[in-house]
């Protein structure tokens, strides 16, 4: 049984969500690719509680109860779709180049047969597609690590490493002279299919028991992004205080990303989800379950 699961099933975040006057902890991730999603939440109704994370600790949390839903990794749902649902018009996802998620490599990617790929401890969906990719390219016997997302020392040890968000748009603009592979885009050009990395995940429990608590979150976080989808400038503003660039880089950007989650996102997102189950990635067959309505 998976960590995760594991953690679930000892009903921590159950207790906490039917506990009616509880606080709802809400995760959020903390890096540039959700702002447009996350600056604008209003933090201001004392029954809620943010917790920032990065998207391995958000998945974590909603595992062992420590948050009781927000954006986790789509993988991390995956593995958690007994027990959550997806909200309907929020998602990062891509459809092609993501911008944000890279494999950096010393030799092509055709040529990592045998060899050490460090993957970032920070991600679920992207190291997960990154082993899918190598495996359908006919990539055999890596040997996977996983480590803190600094490419020069996962580097020393490792032909490749895969980075995602800040730490891979960082290193995405230096002058490295390694290979760089958008997963975004290799997962597009191999399968035709959009790929979604991050999904809003609410308790099947609180969306059975508690609807009205339920749409109070899905309209939080729908409204956060109506705000920073309505003024980018000030979404772009954030995004070079926390990581310098220039307009034209974070425009370029966002505009990689797509933010919605609906039916037609939802078939890129299980055609991922089959593939990790067939790699042996997830225990089995899940598929993505919209809940609400985005009006
Ligand atoms: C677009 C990105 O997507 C992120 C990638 C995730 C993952 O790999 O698990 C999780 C959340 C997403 O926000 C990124 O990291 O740049």
């Amino acid at each position: 049984m998976s960590k995760l699961s594991a953690g679930h099933r000892s009903g921590q975040s159950d207790t906490q969500v039917s506990t009616e006057h509880a606080k709802l902890r809400i995760g959020q991730i903390k890096f540039t690719n959700a702002l447009p999603i996350c600056h604008f939440i209003d933090r201001s109704d004392p029954m809620h509680e943010f917790w920032p994370g990065a998207p391995s600790e958000l998945n974590s949390w909603l595992a062992d109860g420590t948050i009781d839903a927000g954006l986790v990794s789509a993988f991390a749902y995956a593995q958690l779709a007994d027990d959550f649902v997806a909200l309907r018009g929020l998602s990062v996802s891509s459809r092609g180049p993501v911008g944000s998620i890279f494999l950096f490599s010393k030799r092509p990617i055709e040529e990592l047969s045998g060899c050490t790929v460090a993957l970032t401890s920070h991600s679920a969906s992207s190291t997960n597609l990154a082993r899918i990719l190598l495996g359908e390219i006919g990539v055999r016997d890596v040997n996977y690590v996983t480590q803190e997302p600094d490419l020069p020392s996962m580097l020393d040890g490792a032909e490749a490493a895969v980075l995602i968000a800040d730490h891979a748009l960082h290193w995405s603009v230096q002058d490295h002279g390694l290979q760089m592979y958008d997963l975004g885009e290799e997962w597009h050009t191999r399968t035709g299919h959009s790929m979604t990395f991050a999904v809003c995940a609410v308790p099947r429990r609180l969306v059975e028991q508690d609807p009205e608590k339920a749409r109070g979150i899905h309209r939080l976080f729908l409204e956060g992004k109506r705000k920073g989808l309505g003024d980018l400038e000030a979404v772009i503003a954030e995004a070079t205080r926390m990581m310098g660039q220039t307009e034209d880089f974070w425009r370029s950007y966002f505009s990689k990303l797509i933010y919605d989650l609906h039916e037609e996102l939802a078939v890129g997102a299980d055609a991922y989800f089959d593939a990790a189950y067939r790699h042996g990635l997830l225990t089995k067959p899940v598929k993505l379950e919209l809940w609400g309505d985005e009006s």
